[in-house]
Protein backbone atom coordinates (compact mmCIF):
# COMPACT_ATOMS: atom_id res chain seq x y z
CA UNK A 1 0.00 0.00 0.00
CA UNK A 2 1.55 3.25 -0.71
CA UNK A 3 1.63 6.06 1.38
CA UNK A 4 -1.14 8.00 -0.13
CA UNK A 5 -3.43 5.26 -0.13
CA UNK A 6 -2.74 4.66 3.69
CA UNK A 7 -3.62 8.09 4.21
CA UNK A 8 -7.14 7.98 2.58
CA UNK A 9 -7.65 4.81 4.33
CA UNK A 10 -7.46 6.82 7.63
CA UNK A 11 -9.29 9.79 6.68
CA UNK A 12 -11.64 7.79 4.52
CA UNK A 13 -14.52 9.40 7.40
CA UNK A 14 -14.53 12.80 5.90
CA UNK A 15 -14.32 12.12 1.95
CA UNK A 16 -17.88 12.91 1.20
CA UNK A 17 -17.57 16.51 2.47
CA UNK A 18 -13.77 16.44 1.25
CA UNK A 19 -15.17 15.99 -2.66
CA UNK A 20 -17.63 18.38 -1.71
CA UNK A 21 -15.32 21.00 -0.76
CA UNK A 22 -13.38 20.16 -3.53
CA UNK A 23 -16.20 21.07 -6.12
CA UNK A 24 -17.35 24.14 -4.41
CA UNK A 25 -13.44 25.16 -4.74
CA UNK A 26 -13.66 24.80 -8.14
CA UNK A 27 -16.92 26.38 -8.80
CA UNK A 28 -15.23 29.31 -6.57
CA UNK A 29 -12.26 29.44 -8.95
CA UNK A 30 -14.42 29.13 -12.61
CA UNK A 31 -16.82 32.14 -11.19
CA UNK A 32 -13.06 34.16 -9.81
CA UNK A 33 -12.34 33.51 -13.63
CA UNK A 34 -16.04 34.25 -15.24
CA UNK A 35 -16.13 37.48 -13.12
CA UNK A 36 -12.99 38.47 -14.70
CA UNK A 37 -13.67 37.55 -17.97
CA UNK A 38 -16.44 38.92 -18.39
CA UNK A 39 -15.47 42.23 -16.40
CA UNK A 40 -13.07 42.56 -19.97
CA UNK A 41 -16.66 43.04 -21.56
CA UNK A 42 -18.06 45.83 -19.36
CA UNK A 43 -14.95 47.47 -19.28
CA UNK A 44 -14.42 47.56 -22.98
CA UNK A 45 -18.57 48.16 -23.70
CA UNK A 46 -19.00 50.68 -20.79
CA UNK A 47 -15.95 52.86 -22.23
CA UNK A 48 -17.39 52.36 -26.11
CA UNK A 49 -20.84 53.28 -25.12
CA UNK A 50 -19.40 56.41 -23.12
CA UNK A 51 -17.37 57.58 -26.29
CA UNK A 52 -19.79 56.53 -28.47
CA UNK A 53 -23.02 58.07 -27.50
CA UNK A 54 -26.35 56.29 -28.13
CA UNK A 55 -25.42 54.57 -31.32
CA UNK A 56 -22.52 52.58 -29.90
CA UNK A 57 -24.15 51.75 -26.87
CA UNK A 58 -26.61 49.84 -29.12
CA UNK A 59 -23.74 48.31 -30.90
CA UNK A 60 -22.66 47.10 -27.70
CA UNK A 61 -24.51 44.75 -25.40
CA UNK A 62 -23.58 46.19 -21.71
CA UNK A 63 -26.46 43.93 -19.68
CA UNK A 64 -25.49 40.86 -20.49
CA UNK A 65 -21.83 41.33 -19.10
CA UNK A 66 -22.88 43.66 -16.40
CA UNK A 67 -25.76 40.41 -15.49
CA UNK A 68 -22.71 37.64 -15.62
CA UNK A 69 -20.10 40.18 -13.26
CA UNK A 70 -23.25 40.30 -10.71
CA UNK A 71 -23.56 36.84 -10.89
CA UNK A 72 -20.47 35.69 -10.64
CA UNK A 73 -19.38 38.06 -8.27
CA UNK A 74 -21.81 36.52 -6.11
CA UNK A 75 -21.42 32.92 -7.08
CA UNK A 76 -17.88 33.63 -6.11
CA UNK A 77 -18.60 34.67 -2.25
CA UNK A 78 -20.72 32.09 -1.70
CA UNK A 79 -18.52 29.22 -3.46
CA UNK A 80 -15.62 30.53 -1.49
CA UNK A 81 -17.31 30.68 1.91
CA UNK A 82 -19.26 27.49 1.30
CA UNK A 83 -16.08 25.57 0.14
CA UNK A 84 -14.09 27.13 3.66
CA UNK A 85 -17.17 25.66 5.25
CA UNK A 86 -16.91 22.38 4.20
CA UNK A 87 -13.16 22.26 4.02
CA UNK A 88 -12.93 23.12 7.32
CA UNK A 89 -15.13 20.76 8.57
CA UNK A 90 -13.69 18.29 6.80
CA UNK A 91 -10.07 18.47 8.54
CA UNK A 92 -11.54 18.82 11.83
CA UNK A 93 -13.24 15.43 11.83
CA UNK A 94 -10.46 13.75 9.33
CA UNK A 95 -8.36 14.74 12.04
CA UNK A 96 -10.07 13.77 15.12
CA UNK A 97 -10.72 10.21 13.64
CA UNK A 98 -7.44 9.88 12.76
CA UNK A 99 -6.11 11.11 16.12
CA UNK A 100 -8.52 8.32 17.79
CA UNK A 101 -7.06 5.49 15.26
CA UNK A 102 -3.57 6.74 15.95
CA UNK A 103 -4.07 6.41 19.01
CA UNK A 104 -5.57 3.08 19.29
CA UNK A 105 -3.06 1.44 17.16
CA UNK A 106 -0.13 3.20 19.38
CA UNK A 107 -1.63 1.02 22.81
CA UNK A 108 -0.80 -2.43 21.59
CA UNK A 109 2.52 -0.91 21.21
CA UNK A 110 3.03 1.17 23.26
CA UNK A 111 6.27 -0.68 24.65
CA UNK A 112 7.30 0.58 21.54
CA UNK A 113 7.12 3.93 22.49
CA UNK A 114 10.11 3.89 24.65
CA UNK A 115 12.79 3.85 21.47
CA UNK A 116 11.34 6.79 20.76
CA UNK A 117 11.96 10.45 22.76
CA UNK A 118 8.74 11.25 24.23
CA UNK A 119 8.68 14.86 22.34
CA UNK A 120 9.40 13.05 18.83
CA UNK A 121 6.11 10.85 19.75
CA UNK A 122 4.17 13.83 21.09
CA UNK A 123 5.00 16.09 18.36
CA UNK A 124 3.73 13.18 15.62
CA UNK A 125 0.48 12.85 17.42
CA UNK A 126 -0.20 16.39 17.29
CA UNK A 127 1.19 17.52 13.94
CA UNK A 128 1.68 14.73 12.41
CA UNK A 129 -1.90 13.80 12.32
CA UNK A 130 -3.00 17.70 11.83
CA UNK A 131 -0.89 17.51 8.77
CA UNK A 132 -2.14 14.07 7.33
CA UNK A 133 -5.51 15.15 8.11
CA UNK A 134 -4.84 18.61 6.05
CA UNK A 135 -3.37 16.97 2.82
CA UNK A 136 -6.16 16.14 0.56
CA UNK A 137 -7.11 19.73 1.01
CA UNK A 138 -3.91 21.05 1.36
CA UNK A 139 -1.70 19.44 -1.04
CA UNK A 140 -3.95 17.59 -3.35
CA UNK A 141 -7.02 19.93 -3.91
CA UNK A 142 -5.16 22.91 -5.62
CA UNK A 143 -3.63 20.34 -7.94
CA UNK A 144 -7.37 19.31 -9.12
CA UNK A 145 -8.42 22.94 -9.10
CA UNK A 146 -5.87 23.88 -11.48
CA UNK A 147 -6.16 20.78 -13.70
CA UNK A 148 -10.33 20.86 -14.29
CA UNK A 149 -10.39 25.04 -14.38
CA UNK A 150 -7.08 25.21 -16.55
CA UNK A 151 -8.73 22.88 -18.65
CA UNK A 152 -11.99 25.06 -19.08
CA UNK A 153 -10.35 28.55 -19.12
CA UNK A 154 -8.38 27.04 -22.36
CA UNK A 155 -11.19 25.72 -23.73
CA UNK A 156 -13.22 29.01 -23.46
CA UNK A 157 -10.04 31.33 -24.45
CA UNK A 158 -10.07 28.49 -27.58
CA UNK A 159 -13.25 29.46 -28.82
CA UNK A 160 -12.01 33.21 -29.26
CA UNK A 161 -8.78 32.62 -30.55
CA UNK A 162 -7.18 29.23 -30.60
CA UNK A 163 -3.72 30.70 -30.68
CA UNK A 164 -4.68 32.18 -27.27
CA UNK A 165 -6.07 29.24 -26.11
CA UNK A 166 -2.84 27.03 -26.92
CA UNK A 167 -0.47 29.46 -25.68
CA UNK A 168 -2.32 30.08 -22.30
CA UNK A 169 -2.25 26.14 -22.13
CA UNK A 170 1.24 25.98 -22.74
CA UNK A 171 1.57 28.40 -19.88
CA UNK A 172 -0.31 26.59 -17.14
CA UNK A 173 1.62 23.31 -18.48
CA UNK A 174 4.80 25.38 -17.52
CA UNK A 175 3.81 27.19 -14.62
CA UNK A 176 1.53 24.40 -13.25
CA UNK A 177 3.17 20.96 -14.09
CA UNK A 178 7.26 22.18 -14.75
CA UNK A 179 8.12 24.31 -12.23
CA UNK A 180 6.47 21.76 -9.22
CA UNK A 181 8.71 18.99 -11.32
CA UNK A 182 11.42 20.68 -11.56
CA UNK A 183 11.66 21.64 -7.77
CA UNK A 184 10.00 18.48 -6.49
CA UNK A 185 13.40 16.75 -5.48
CA UNK A 186 14.62 19.96 -3.68
CA UNK A 187 11.16 20.70 -1.73
CA UNK A 188 11.27 16.58 -0.96
CA UNK A 189 14.68 16.65 0.59
CA UNK A 190 14.11 20.12 2.74
CA UNK A 191 11.23 18.86 4.03
CA UNK A 192 12.68 15.39 5.34
CA UNK A 193 14.90 17.53 7.19
CA UNK A 194 13.01 20.17 8.42
CA UNK A 195 10.87 17.36 9.82
CA UNK A 196 14.17 15.64 11.38
CA UNK A 197 15.22 19.07 12.45
CA UNK A 198 11.63 19.88 13.89
CA UNK A 199 11.65 16.08 15.54
CA UNK A 200 14.87 17.14 17.36
CA UNK A 201 13.87 20.40 18.22
CA UNK A 202 10.92 19.57 19.78
CA UNK A 203 12.20 16.31 21.56
CA UNK A 204 15.17 18.12 23.35
CA UNK A 205 12.72 21.33 23.99
CA UNK A 206 10.56 18.38 26.47
CA UNK A 207 12.96 16.90 27.63
CA UNK A 208 14.93 20.07 29.05
CA UNK A 209 11.70 21.19 30.29
CA UNK A 210 10.60 18.07 32.51
CA UNK A 211 14.44 17.82 33.58
CA UNK A 212 14.73 21.50 34.15
CA UNK A 213 15.83 20.57 37.54
CA UNK A 214 18.00 18.35 37.14
CA UNK A 215 19.86 20.33 34.30
CA UNK A 216 20.19 23.21 36.88
CA UNK A 217 21.53 21.42 39.34
CA UNK A 218 24.09 19.97 37.05
CA UNK A 219 25.07 23.06 36.02
CA UNK A 220 24.44 22.61 32.73
CA UNK A 221 21.74 24.95 32.05
CA UNK A 222 23.81 27.19 29.50
CA UNK A 223 24.55 24.71 27.53
CA UNK A 224 21.06 23.28 26.94
CA UNK A 225 20.07 26.58 26.43
CA UNK A 226 22.92 26.90 23.47
CA UNK A 227 22.19 23.29 22.14
CA UNK A 228 18.45 24.62 21.99
CA UNK A 229 19.33 27.70 20.10
CA UNK A 230 21.71 25.97 17.52
CA UNK A 231 19.10 23.04 16.78
CA UNK A 232 16.49 26.03 16.45
CA UNK A 233 18.79 28.46 14.22
CA UNK A 234 19.66 25.18 11.94
CA UNK A 235 16.14 24.81 11.82
CA UNK A 236 15.60 28.65 10.78
CA UNK A 237 18.32 28.50 8.40
CA UNK A 238 16.69 25.06 6.37
CA UNK A 239 13.54 26.74 7.18
CA UNK A 240 15.01 29.90 5.12
CA UNK A 241 16.47 28.59 2.10
CA UNK A 242 13.25 26.50 1.59
CA UNK A 243 11.23 29.44 1.70
CA UNK A 244 13.87 31.03 -0.89
CA UNK A 245 12.82 28.44 -3.05
CA UNK A 246 9.23 28.51 -2.80
CA UNK A 247 9.21 32.26 -3.59
CA UNK A 248 11.56 31.80 -6.43
CA UNK A 249 9.11 29.09 -7.75
CA UNK A 250 6.55 31.53 -7.10
CA UNK A 251 8.33 34.74 -9.16
CA UNK A 252 8.62 32.36 -11.87
CA UNK A 253 4.94 31.42 -11.94
CA UNK A 254 4.45 35.10 -11.55
CA UNK A 255 6.89 35.81 -14.77
CA UNK A 256 5.32 32.73 -16.84
CA UNK A 257 2.19 35.04 -16.05
CA UNK A 258 2.98 38.11 -17.28
CA UNK A 259 4.64 36.49 -20.48
CA UNK A 260 1.24 33.91 -21.10
CA UNK A 261 -0.70 37.66 -20.93
CA UNK A 262 1.58 39.76 -22.96
CA UNK A 263 1.47 36.75 -25.69
CA UNK A 264 -2.63 36.61 -25.50
CA UNK A 265 -2.35 40.73 -25.67
CA UNK A 266 -0.07 40.19 -29.26
CA UNK A 267 -2.04 37.70 -30.20
CA UNK A 268 -5.58 39.66 -29.57
CA UNK A 269 -4.06 42.90 -31.35
CA UNK A 270 -3.04 41.06 -34.17
CA UNK A 271 -6.68 39.45 -34.34
CA UNK A 272 -8.55 42.75 -34.08
CA UNK A 273 -6.75 43.96 -36.06
CA UNK A 274 -7.45 41.70 -38.82
CA UNK A 275 -11.36 41.70 -37.85
CA UNK A 276 -11.29 38.20 -36.08
CA UNK A 277 -11.90 39.71 -32.77
CA UNK A 278 -14.29 42.03 -31.42
CA UNK A 279 -12.72 45.58 -29.40
CA UNK A 280 -14.80 44.03 -26.05
CA UNK A 281 -13.19 40.15 -26.61
CA UNK A 282 -9.41 41.73 -26.18
CA UNK A 283 -9.86 42.55 -23.15
CA UNK A 284 -11.73 39.34 -22.17
CA UNK A 285 -9.21 37.60 -23.15
CA UNK A 286 -6.46 39.51 -21.29
CA UNK A 287 -8.11 39.51 -18.58
CA UNK A 288 -8.94 35.74 -18.56
CA UNK A 289 -5.64 34.69 -19.58
CA UNK A 290 -4.52 36.43 -16.13
CA UNK A 291 -7.54 34.85 -14.55
CA UNK A 292 -6.50 31.44 -15.80
CA UNK A 293 -3.15 31.69 -14.35
CA UNK A 294 -4.11 32.00 -10.87
CA UNK A 295 -5.50 28.26 -11.01
CA UNK A 296 -1.95 26.73 -11.35
CA UNK A 297 -0.55 29.68 -8.89
CA UNK A 298 -1.34 27.52 -5.50
CA UNK A 299 0.62 24.13 -6.87
CA UNK A 300 4.12 24.78 -5.53
CA UNK A 301 2.74 25.47 -1.76
CA UNK A 302 0.73 22.46 -2.78
CA UNK A 303 3.97 20.51 -3.99
CA UNK A 304 5.57 21.30 -0.24
CA UNK A 305 2.35 20.52 1.23
CA UNK A 306 2.78 16.63 -0.36
CA UNK A 307 6.42 16.50 0.57
CA UNK A 308 5.51 17.41 4.27
CA UNK A 309 2.67 15.49 4.34
CA UNK A 310 4.40 12.13 2.79
CA UNK A 311 6.97 12.77 5.57
CA UNK A 312 3.82 12.93 8.47
CA UNK A 313 2.03 9.66 6.64
CA UNK A 314 5.27 7.58 6.50
CA UNK A 315 6.77 8.67 10.37
CA UNK A 316 2.84 7.50 11.45
CA UNK A 317 3.08 4.13 9.08
CA UNK A 318 6.16 3.54 11.07
CA UNK A 319 4.45 3.64 14.73
CA UNK A 320 0.86 2.66 13.77
CA UNK A 321 1.90 0.03 11.81
CA UNK A 322 5.06 -1.80 13.53
CA UNK A 323 4.75 -5.77 14.31
CA UNK A 324 2.95 -6.02 17.43
CA UNK A 325 5.37 -6.99 20.37
CA UNK A 326 2.91 -9.30 21.85
CA UNK A 327 0.63 -11.25 19.06
CA UNK A 328 -2.84 -10.54 19.46
CA UNK A 329 -5.18 -12.86 22.04
CA UNK A 330 -6.78 -15.61 19.39
CA UNK A 331 -9.44 -15.73 21.09
CA UNK A 332 -10.12 -13.96 24.23
CA UNK A 333 -10.46 -16.75 26.99
CA UNK A 334 -13.12 -15.73 29.72
CA UNK A 335 -13.21 -18.44 31.70
CA UNK A 336 -10.03 -18.22 33.37
CA UNK A 337 -10.77 -18.71 37.23
CA UNK A 338 -6.90 -17.61 38.49
CA UNK A 339 -6.77 -19.82 41.07
CA UNK A 340 -3.22 -20.72 39.96
CA UNK A 341 -0.41 -19.48 38.07
CA UNK A 342 1.71 -21.78 36.25
CA UNK A 343 4.78 -21.37 33.82
CA UNK A 344 6.63 -23.95 33.00
CA UNK A 345 10.30 -23.98 30.96
CA UNK A 346 9.83 -20.41 30.03
CA UNK A 347 12.72 -19.22 27.67
CA UNK A 348 12.83 -15.35 26.89
CA UNK A 349 15.02 -12.65 25.64
CA UNK A 350 13.94 -9.53 24.46
CA UNK A 351 12.91 -8.90 20.64
CA UNK A 352 15.86 -7.29 18.84
CA UNK A 353 18.45 -8.21 21.92
CA UNK A 354 20.46 -11.68 22.02
CA UNK A 355 20.45 -11.84 25.50
CA UNK A 356 18.54 -14.23 27.08
CA UNK A 357 16.81 -13.03 30.17
CA UNK A 358 14.72 -16.37 31.11
CA UNK A 359 16.09 -19.66 30.27
CA UNK A 360 14.07 -23.12 31.64
CA UNK A 361 12.37 -20.64 34.08
CA UNK A 362 9.40 -22.52 36.03
CA UNK A 363 7.05 -21.24 38.83
CA UNK A 364 4.00 -22.23 40.47
CA UNK A 365 1.52 -19.85 42.38
CA UNK A 366 -1.70 -21.19 44.46
CA UNK A 367 -4.62 -18.84 45.09
CA UNK A 368 -3.40 -17.09 48.18
CA UNK A 369 -0.36 -17.42 48.63
CA UNK A 370 1.74 -14.68 49.17
CA UNK A 371 5.41 -14.85 47.43
CA UNK A 372 8.62 -12.81 47.09
CA UNK A 373 11.03 -12.76 44.55
CA UNK A 374 14.54 -11.32 44.68
CA UNK A 375 17.50 -11.51 42.50
CA UNK A 376 20.70 -9.19 41.43
CA UNK A 377 19.80 -5.83 39.53
CA UNK A 378 18.98 -7.32 35.79
CA UNK A 379 18.07 -10.85 36.34
CA UNK A 380 15.19 -10.25 35.25
CA UNK A 381 12.36 -9.73 37.88
CA UNK A 382 10.46 -6.57 36.33
CA UNK A 383 10.82 -8.76 32.57
CA UNK A 384 8.94 -11.58 34.29
CA UNK A 385 6.26 -9.32 35.08
CA UNK A 386 5.91 -7.77 31.96
CA UNK A 387 5.85 -11.95 30.76
CA UNK A 388 2.74 -12.67 33.22
CA UNK A 389 0.91 -9.51 32.03
CA UNK A 390 1.70 -10.27 28.56
CA UNK A 391 3.59 -7.17 27.72
CA UNK A 392 6.30 -9.06 25.82
CA UNK A 393 6.29 -12.51 24.45
CA UNK A 394 7.99 -15.41 25.36
CA UNK A 395 9.69 -17.78 22.99
CA UNK A 396 9.33 -21.41 24.13
CA UNK A 397 7.55 -22.76 27.25
CA UNK A 398 4.16 -22.14 28.86
CA UNK A 399 2.43 -19.86 31.31
CA UNK A 400 -0.99 -20.98 32.26
CA UNK A 401 -3.42 -18.67 34.55
CA UNK A 402 -5.77 -21.06 35.62
CA UNK A 403 -6.42 -23.27 33.60
CA UNK A 404 -6.09 -20.93 30.49
CA UNK A 405 -3.33 -20.22 28.45
CA UNK A 406 -1.27 -16.84 28.36
CA UNK A 407 -1.85 -16.73 24.83
CA UNK A 408 -5.73 -16.86 25.09
CA UNK A 409 -6.02 -14.20 27.44
CA UNK A 410 -5.68 -10.72 26.43
CA UNK A 411 -4.03 -7.49 28.89
CA UNK A 412 -7.59 -6.20 29.34
CA UNK A 413 -9.26 -9.46 30.61
CA UNK A 414 -5.94 -10.13 32.90
CA UNK A 415 -6.50 -6.40 34.30
CA UNK A 416 -9.64 -7.48 35.97
CA UNK A 417 -7.75 -9.66 38.07
CA UNK A 418 -4.34 -8.67 38.45
CA UNK A 419 -3.12 -5.07 39.63
CA UNK A 420 0.12 -3.99 39.23
CA UNK A 421 1.82 -1.79 42.74
CA UNK A 422 5.02 -0.91 40.08
CA UNK A 423 8.10 0.85 41.42
CA UNK A 424 7.68 4.05 38.52
CA UNK A 425 3.71 3.96 39.08
CA UNK A 426 1.73 6.82 37.46
CA UNK A 427 -0.72 9.74 39.30
CA UNK A 428 -2.58 11.52 36.72
CA UNK A 429 -2.58 15.20 36.64
CA UNK A 430 -5.96 16.17 37.97
CA UNK A 431 -7.87 15.51 41.41
CA UNK A 432 -7.32 12.86 43.58
CA UNK A 433 -10.82 11.70 42.79
CA UNK A 434 -9.61 11.24 39.15
CA UNK A 435 -7.11 9.43 39.98
CA UNK A 436 -9.45 6.73 42.01
CA UNK A 437 -12.09 6.61 39.23
CA UNK A 438 -9.38 6.13 37.02
CA UNK A 439 -8.83 2.63 38.95
CA UNK A 440 -12.92 1.86 39.20
CA UNK A 441 -15.03 4.32 37.08
CA UNK A 442 -17.84 2.92 39.00
CA UNK A 443 -16.67 4.01 42.97
CA UNK A 444 -18.54 6.02 44.77
CA UNK A 445 -17.15 8.90 47.20
CA UNK A 446 -17.87 6.23 50.20
CA UNK A 447 -16.08 3.96 48.34
CA UNK A 448 -13.11 6.46 47.50
CA UNK A 449 -12.82 7.36 51.35
CA UNK A 450 -13.28 3.59 52.27
CA UNK A 451 -9.95 2.76 50.01
CA UNK A 452 -7.86 5.99 51.19
CA UNK A 453 -8.69 5.11 55.31
CA UNK A 454 -7.49 1.37 54.23
CA UNK A 455 -4.60 3.05 52.50
CA UNK A 456 -3.84 4.85 55.08
CA UNK A 457 -3.94 8.30 53.13
CA UNK A 458 -7.73 9.11 54.65
CA UNK A 459 -6.81 11.47 57.10
CA UNK A 460 -4.23 13.61 55.02
CA UNK A 461 -6.39 13.65 52.11
CA UNK A 462 -9.65 14.79 54.48
CA UNK A 463 -7.06 17.65 56.02
CA UNK A 464 -6.26 18.83 51.75
CA UNK A 465 -8.09 21.64 50.58
CA UNK A 466 -10.52 20.17 48.65
CA UNK A 467 -10.56 16.44 49.47
CA UNK A 468 -11.09 14.33 46.95
CA UNK A 469 -10.79 17.03 44.20
CA UNK A 470 -7.21 18.04 45.15
CA UNK A 471 -5.29 18.37 42.18
CA UNK A 472 -2.28 15.53 42.66
CA UNK A 473 -0.07 17.62 39.94
CA UNK A 474 1.74 15.76 36.69
CA UNK A 475 2.67 12.99 38.15
CA UNK A 476 1.44 13.34 41.63
CA UNK A 477 4.21 16.11 42.04
CA UNK A 478 2.01 17.97 45.00
CA UNK A 479 2.24 14.96 46.74
CA UNK A 480 4.94 13.76 48.90
CA UNK A 481 6.25 10.72 48.10
CA UNK A 482 4.32 8.61 50.44
CA UNK A 483 1.32 10.16 49.69
CA UNK A 484 1.63 9.34 46.22
CA UNK A 485 2.45 6.10 46.61
CA UNK A 486 -0.25 5.11 49.09
CA UNK A 487 -2.68 6.86 47.06
CA UNK A 488 -1.54 4.19 44.23
CA UNK A 489 -2.55 1.86 46.38
CA UNK A 490 -5.73 3.13 47.04
CA UNK A 491 -5.96 2.67 43.58
CA UNK A 492 -5.61 -1.26 43.69
CA UNK A 493 -7.32 -1.64 46.73
CA UNK A 494 -10.21 -0.48 44.97
CA UNK A 495 -10.21 -2.91 42.22
CA UNK A 496 -10.28 -5.39 44.56
CA UNK A 497 -8.35 -7.65 42.01
CA UNK A 498 -7.70 -11.43 42.28
CA UNK A 499 -3.83 -11.47 42.19
CA UNK A 500 -1.00 -8.47 43.50
CA UNK A 501 1.47 -7.59 42.05
CA UNK A 502 4.24 -5.56 43.82
CA UNK A 503 7.54 -4.47 41.99
CA UNK A 504 10.14 -2.71 44.48
CA UNK A 505 7.06 -1.64 46.47
CA UNK A 506 8.65 0.21 48.77
CA UNK A 507 11.35 1.86 47.06
CA UNK A 508 12.59 5.16 47.92
CA UNK A 509 10.46 4.91 51.48
CA UNK A 510 12.02 4.45 55.05
CA UNK A 511 12.20 0.76 56.27
CA UNK A 512 9.33 1.70 58.58
CA UNK A 513 6.91 3.51 56.24
CA UNK A 514 7.56 0.07 53.77
CA UNK A 515 6.69 -2.13 56.34
CA UNK A 516 2.91 0.37 56.71
CA UNK A 517 2.79 -0.17 53.38
CA UNK A 518 2.30 -3.09 52.79
CA UNK A 519 0.77 -3.92 55.74
CA UNK A 520 -2.18 -1.86 55.29
CA UNK A 521 -2.32 -3.49 51.51
CA UNK A 522 -3.01 -6.82 52.94
CA UNK A 523 -4.78 -6.46 55.62
CA UNK A 524 -7.32 -4.49 53.01
CA UNK A 525 -7.06 -7.15 50.30
CA UNK A 526 -6.74 -10.65 52.98
CA UNK A 527 -7.19 -13.01 50.09
CA UNK A 528 -5.35 -11.36 47.12
CA UNK A 529 -2.33 -13.67 46.03
CA UNK A 530 0.44 -11.35 46.59
CA UNK A 531 3.40 -11.70 43.94
CA UNK A 532 6.16 -9.48 45.30
CA UNK A 533 9.57 -8.38 43.63
CA UNK A 534 11.76 -6.10 45.58
CA UNK A 535 15.42 -5.73 46.49
CA UNK A 536 14.37 -4.41 50.45
CA UNK A 537 13.59 -7.13 53.50
CA UNK A 538 10.63 -5.18 54.98
CA UNK A 539 8.28 -6.33 52.31
CA UNK A 540 9.88 -10.08 52.24
CA UNK A 541 8.73 -10.06 56.00
CA UNK A 542 4.91 -10.83 54.65
CA UNK A 543 5.88 -13.53 51.91
CA UNK A 544 5.22 -17.25 52.87
CA UNK A 545 7.60 -18.17 50.13
CA UNK A 546 10.74 -16.64 48.75
CA UNK A 547 12.61 -17.41 45.24
CA UNK A 548 15.33 -16.31 43.82
CA UNK A 549 16.07 -15.60 40.22
CA UNK A 550 19.28 -15.99 39.22
CA UNK A 551 20.82 -16.91 35.93
CA UNK A 552 17.42 -16.94 34.13
CA UNK A 553 15.86 -19.73 36.84
CA UNK A 554 13.88 -19.36 39.66
CA UNK A 555 15.18 -21.38 42.30
CA UNK A 556 13.32 -21.92 45.90
CA UNK A 557 15.03 -20.22 48.99
CA UNK A 558 13.74 -20.58 52.17
CA UNK A 559 13.85 -17.58 54.92
CA UNK A 560 14.98 -14.10 54.65
CA UNK A 561 17.83 -12.58 52.48
N1 LIG B 1 13.14 -3.19 26.70
C1 LIG B 1 14.26 -3.91 26.80
N2 LIG B 1 14.94 -4.27 25.70
C2 LIG B 1 16.06 -5.01 25.77
N3 LIG B 1 16.60 -5.44 26.92
C3 LIG B 1 15.99 -5.11 28.06
C4 LIG B 1 14.78 -4.33 28.07
N4 LIG B 1 14.39 -4.18 29.36
C5 LIG B 1 15.29 -4.81 30.10
N5 LIG B 1 16.24 -5.38 29.33
C6 LIG B 1 17.37 -6.20 29.78
O1 LIG B 1 16.83 -7.36 30.37
C7 LIG B 1 17.59 -7.73 31.51
C8 LIG B 1 16.66 -7.90 32.71
O2 LIG B 1 16.12 -6.62 33.04
P1 LIG B 1 15.07 -6.45 34.23
O3 LIG B 1 14.69 -5.03 34.26
O4 LIG B 1 14.02 -7.44 34.07
O5 LIG B 1 15.98 -6.80 35.48
P2 LIG B 1 15.61 -6.66 37.02
O6 LIG B 1 15.96 -7.95 37.64
O7 LIG B 1 14.22 -6.20 37.19
O8 LIG B 1 16.64 -5.53 37.42
P3 LIG B 1 16.50 -4.46 38.63
O9 LIG B 1 16.41 -5.26 39.88
O10 LIG B 1 17.76 -3.68 38.51
O11 LIG B 1 15.26 -3.66 38.34
C9 LIG B 1 18.65 -6.66 31.69
O12 LIG B 1 19.86 -7.16 31.14
C10 LIG B 1 18.15 -5.50 30.87
O13 LIG B 1 19.24 -4.81 30.32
Amino acid sequence: MTELQYAFRLIAVARGKMIFGFFLACLAALSGFGLLFLSGWLIAAAAAAGLGGIVTRNLFNLFLPAAGVRFFATARILTRYGERLVTHDAVLESVRVLRARVFERLIPRSTLLTDHRSGDVLGRLVSDTEIVGQFPINALMPFGVAAICGTVSVVIISVFSLQAGLLLALALLLSGMAVPVLVGRKVDNDMERLAGLGDNFRADLVEAVQCAGDITLCGAAVRTVEALNATQSLFGKTQLRSLAWSHASRQAGAFIAALAVAGVLMIGARALQSGALSAPELPMLILGALAAMEFVSGVVPARQALARARVSIRRLMTLCEAPLPVAEAANVWEGADFTRLVMRDVRFGYAGSRKIVLEDCSLSIHAGERVGIVGPSGAGKSSLIRLLLRLEEYQSGSIHWGGANLKQLDTQALSTQISVLSQDFHLFQGSVRRNLLLARSDATDEDMWAALSSACVFEEVRLMENGLDTLVGEHGMRLSGGQARRLAVAQIILRRPRWVILDEPTEGLPPEKGRDLIAFLLAALPQATVLCITHRPEPLEFMRRVLRLEDGRLHEREGLP
